[in-house]
């Protein structure tokens, strides 16, 4: 049975947060919230209590609701905050009224703050059933986690061990008000036609399935923890291994190591890698086809476009790049002789006067981009070019268009500073000067 005393025991957890927020939809869930740390708030020595209302502004009475959950936070002495949300009538309505409600509530949280929302038991078994339905891996089958990062703090569901009639018979014995939202009863919603139709006929006709369906949740999320555990494990000894400065700012995992893996546990380093990158993860379908590609054709260069990221291999690693690279930049004219840095979306070009180094002659000096078919002579070795030379230091392809190429006169002098040609090193009387390119990440 809910009680405020139960809920503080499942508030334990939070309780050194500086700020608990509290989102107020004014519903029946979210004023048992208010109303049980409201009381418990004058027995104990409580992080400060503040309420957010998101207004989404898609009902006639927005407003009103608005003005209840101002009403019932004044009489308990809780600050509101009512923050208003742009949305554009569509289709997708209701998920976009989740996205913007989410990004209100990160904009509010300081650090450690938390945000504490009503879900209950039945908002959980909705979400499972939903996901279930609609197609879902291990990690949404966890359901939603009780407590996870939001913003610099956390968010907290400290209601989802009871279900929605306990709250019910906490509301009424209080006597609360609340407001109903009529999108909750508007069955063209798929939650809504789930919560008032599915859910209550499979309740009939199964009792034990809520029970069970919570019970494989929390199955799911032990088996998610471990995989995790052997995710952090694998990345530890796949990420390691990129020395080259060109390269070491992207994210990348030695591929030869992830195939000595068994198929699903490159995808769970694969999926790990991308969540902890933030990034949506993969397709199941997508991932097991690129990971067939890597297995099939050691020398092939895969690649699996995702969202806004893409995985591919080259160069004995599989990296993980924006889904869209900046393109290659234009062409600059150097500056005249000094101390001197040269900007662009690929980085940055650092041309320091030294001792030894590119001699700086009298002439044109450009820095260019690869077109196909540049030759070099490096000291000591036959002319060669360019894209052998690139391809034999392991510098992938992606990355190639990007390196930057310093003319003088239409001669190729330097490769990013990495490769001078044997013709351009000062002599004892000329002024030298030295190149490093500092590669940006996009
Ligand atoms: N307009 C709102 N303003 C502030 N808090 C809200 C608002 N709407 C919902 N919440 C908070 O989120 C909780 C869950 O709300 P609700 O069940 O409507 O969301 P849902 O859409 O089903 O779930 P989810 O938030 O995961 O999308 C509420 O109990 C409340 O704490």
């Amino acid at each position: 049975m809910f009680s405020a005393q139960e809920l503080l025991r499942q508030l334990l957890p939070c309780t050194d947060a500086s700020t608990w927020w509290l989102g107020l939809s004014g519903g029946m869930d979210s004023m048992v919230l208010l109303d049980a740390l409201t009381e418990l708030r004058y027995h104990y020595s409580l992080p400060p209590i503040k309420a957010l209302h998101i207004h989404h502004g898609l009902h006639a009475d927005a407003d009103l609701w608005a003005d209840h959950c101002l009403q019932q936070c004044r009489v308990r002495g809780v600050e509101l905050t009512i923050e208003r949300v742009q949305l554009t009538p569509g289709a997708s309505i209701e998920a976009q009224a989740r996205a913007a409600r989410y990004h209100a509530f990160a904009e509010h949280m300081g650090s450690d703050d938390c945000l504490l929302l009503a879900h209950h038991q039945d908002d959980q078994l909705e979400t499972l059933l939903f996901r279930l339905l609609r197609g879902t891996g291990l990690r949404g089958l966890a359901g939603m986690p009780q407590r996870r990062a939001l913003a610099q703090g956390h968010l907290y569901r400290p209601l989802l061990g009871w279900s929605r009639s306990e709250l019910l018979a906490w509301a009424e014995s209080r006597q609360l008000s609340w407001i109903e939202d009529p999108a909750n009863q508007d069955q063209r919603f798929a939650r809504t036609h789930l919560r008032h139709d599915l859910l209550p006929r499979l309740r009939d006709s199964w009792p034990a399935a809520p029970d069970s369906l919570l019970q494989l949740a929390e199955h799911a999320a032990d088996a998610n923890l471990l995989l995790d555990e052997r995710a952090q494990d694998d990345l530890q000894l796949a990420q390691p291994g990129v020395t080259d400065p060109w390269l070491c700012a992207w994210q990348s995992l030695d591929a030869g190591y992830v195939q000595t893996l068994s198929l699903p546990r490159q995808a769970n380093l694969l999926r790990y890698w991308c969540q902890l990158n933030q990034l949506a993860s993969p397709p199941r379908r997508q991932l097991q086809a690129f990971l067939s590609q890597l297995a099939a054709d050691g020398d092939g260069q895969p690649e699996m476009r995702v969202a806004d990221y893409r995985l591919c291999r080259s160069s004995g690693r599989i990296w993980l790049l924006p889904g869209t690279m900046a393109g290659t930049p234009v062409p600059q004219s150097l500056p005249l002789w000094g101390d001197t840095s040269l900007s662009a979306s690929n980085g940055t070009l650092l041309i320091r006067p030294a001792e030894q180094g590119i001699a700086w002659r009298a002439g044109v000096w450009q820095v260019r981009y690869r077109q196909g078919g540049e030759l070099i002579k490096l000291p000591g070795r036959p002319t060669q070019s360019l894209k052998d030379l690139l391809q034999q230091a392991g510098i992938p392809p992606w990355l190639r268009a990007r390196v930057p190429l310093l003319y003088c006169d239409e001669q190729l002098v330097s490769i990013g500073g990495r490769w001078n040609a044997q013709d351009a090193a000062a002599s004892g009387n000329e002024s030298a000067f030295q190149v490093t390119w500092v590669p940006l990440t996009d």
